[in-house]
């Protein structure tokens, strides 16, 4: 076997951190959002959005609930910054909705930067500099003093251009950008730095965003490095911490949730994790996982479909099937004994205690983020009888009783096996009525009349139905009238008399298919033969005791 190349990789540093507290932790309210959008998701695209996509998305966010939207690097294009004066100068903002905007820590980007927030009302201008050893080496070229100093030297000129501006609603954060490839005492020291050139307090918070950059250790190790920076940052209450969470590991949103528990205050995130290679954290399902915890999440997802439709639309980007809570699959079981779990949830579900939700397979109501149910049970070869019982009592109304559940089930499972490819519920609907209702061979009821004595009250055991029937046999035509102390009854001595076919009814059920006047009734009846033969059958009729004679019909017309 060739081995893979394992030793090209260090494993990643742990923190010297004793009794840390965030493992005894858990999130009881939302943090504060940042939605990352339209500048990291944006710059991750293959092709950026247009200024129309960026509104139609910046208005997607607000509608969302987000307070704030980190909205472009309007220095870097043309569009990033005709985009910014759009939302300023066209008043997009909603008052209670402050924007965002990055800028590199370069003096030319800086001012460019401000001239494009010129007007608005609230605006965080986010300044970054890389800070990790592999930038400082590789790309910069510079000592940690030298790193430090354009970090300091970016926020002294933020800080300038907004006092002379003399907009208070302008904040300020710092990223020490790669935070995750960076000795934390050093980062620690920028961010030090950052914060006296900026004259932090608690009356001006400035924002420190501690980035996983490129994810590069398990969550529980960056849930320390929070831990520890919260633990050594002086004057605390003159930072927001933020977290800006990558997924190169997967776990993106383990590493924001562990990150909150070890004290950070804000998190920066994408719908459906859109962003630099493997993505952002993703901000429905950290929201989501809040919200199926009885947490108030903050933001509104009750109507994903509409969000992805948005979302699909401005950005070209797909969401998979399988990623949490939004993707197309996530509310849908294929499989048997899932089907059967969910079905029998769903009946339960009205007698939960307290009402909560409990549903197997499912963790949250499909109904709280805007999907139906049509999609929770699809059939395929993997799937039982519980959820095809499921889908057509759903879909039509058919209740298949129990006891013939499997005997249906082996009818689809065979046509799934051999097409290989899902059934819709209408063929599944066209399956059953094919197998059961409309089967006229080799016995068809040609005539039948019902009459009984009109006497009340009528006594079970008494002999009251006579019926008369005409039956098309492949060999012959016979008519017969007998009695029974019902049509069902009469019409199976009658038969078994003029046939020979020695049949008893050993199960039955019944029920109306609608509500209107116009409703039907459908009948299910197995039948056993004294030589030993088993057979279900269905029959449906606006008449219900013509209902169980045709479903009779149909087991006899099924005997093997
Ligand atoms: C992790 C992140 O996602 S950070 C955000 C990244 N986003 C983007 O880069 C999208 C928008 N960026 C752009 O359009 C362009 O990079 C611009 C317009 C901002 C700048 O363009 P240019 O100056 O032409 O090119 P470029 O970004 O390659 O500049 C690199 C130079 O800036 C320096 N630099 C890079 N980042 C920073 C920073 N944060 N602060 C200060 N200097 C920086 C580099 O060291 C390099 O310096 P050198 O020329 O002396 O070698
Ligand atoms: C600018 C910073 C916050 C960033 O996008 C990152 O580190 O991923």
């Amino acid at each position: 076997m060739k081995k893979m190349k394992y030793r090209k990789y260090a494993a990643y540093p742990s923190v010297a951190i004793t009794a840390r507290s965030w493992p005894d932790k858990s999130i009881t309210k939302a943090p504060i959002w940042c939605s990352v959008d339209l500048r990291d998701g944006n710059q991750a695209l293959p092709v950026p959005m247009s200024v129309e996509e960026k509104v139609t998305m910046f208005q997607l966010l607000v509608s969302i609930g987000f307070k704030e939207i980190e909205v472009g690097f309007p220095s870097a294009s043309a569009t990033e910054f005709a985009f910014a004066r759009r939302l300023i100068e066209e008043r997009l903002i909603p008052d209670d909705v402050t924007i965002q905007v990055l800028t590199q820590a370069r003096e030319h980007l800086i001012r460019k930067t401000f001239d494009a927030i010129s007007g608005a009302k609230h605006a965080i201008v986010h300044l970054y500099n890389s800070t990790s050893t592999l930038q400082r080496d590789v790309v910069f070229r510079k000592n940690r003093e030298e790193i430090k100093a354009i970090a300091v030297e970016g926020t002294a000129l933020v800080r300038r251009l907004k006092d002379e501006s003399g907009n208070a609603g302008i904040r300020f954060e710092y990223s020490p950008e790669s935070f995750t490839g960076t000795e934390l005492d050093y980062a620690l020291d920028v961010c030090h730095a950052v914060m006296d050139t900026w004259g932090a307090s608690a009356d001006e918070k400035i924002i420190l965003n501690l980035p996983s950059t490129v994810e590069m250790s398990q969550p529980n190790i960056y849930a320390d490095r929070i831990e520890w920076f919260c633990r050594n940052i002086k004057a605390r209450d003159a930072v927001l911490i933020s977290v800006h969470a990558h997924n190169d590991r997967g776990t993106a949103v383990a590493t924001a949730e562990l990150a909150v528990m070890a004290g950070a205050d804000r998190v920066e995130g994408a719908l459906f994790g859109n962003g630099e290679r493997c993505g952002n954290m993703d901000v429905v399902i950290m929201a989501l996982n809040l919200f199926s915890q009885g947490v108030d999440p903050e933001l509104d997802f009750s109507d994903l479909p509409r969000i992805r439709e948005v979302y699909r639309r401005c950005t070209r980007m797909d969401i998979h099937p399988r990623n949490p809570y939004s993707g197309e699959l996530v509310y849908t079981a294929f499989s048997g004994s899932h089907q059967d779990a969910i079905s029998k949830g769903m009946k339960a579900q009205p007698l939960s205690p307290g009402g909560l939700w409990a549903v197997p397979y499912l963790p949250i109501d499909p109904q709280d983020v805007g999907c139906n149910y049509e999609a929770i049970v699809r059939i395929n070869s993997q799937s039982g009888k519980g959820g095809v019982a499921y889908v057509l009592e759903k879909e039509y109304g058919i209740q298949i009783p129990k006891w013939m559940q499997p005997d249906f089930a082996e009818v689809v499972q065979a046509v799934a096996d051999t097409t290989g490819v899902e059934l819709s519920v209408e063929q599944i609907h066209d399956l059953f009525h094919a197998e059961y209702v409309k089967l006229r061979q080799p016995i068809t009821l040609k005539k039948c009349q019902i009459s009984w004595d009109d006497e009340e009250p009528r006594r079970q055991d008494e002999e009251d139905t006579t019926i008369s029937c005409i039956v098309q046999t492949r060999e012959k035509e016979f008519n017969f009238t007998a009695q029974g102390n019902g049509p069902l009854d009469a019409f199976v001595k009658g038969f078994v008399r003029e046939s020979g076919v020695d049949f008893s009814v050993d199960e039955y059920a019944e029920h109306a298919i609608g509500r209107s006047a116009g409703a039907l009734a459908i009948a299910y009846i197995k039948i056993g033969c004294t030589d030993g033969r088993v057979s279900f059958g269905a029959g449906i009729d606006s008449n219900i005791s013509l209902a169980s004679i045709k479903a009779t019909v149909s087991a006899l017309n099924r005997l093997p």
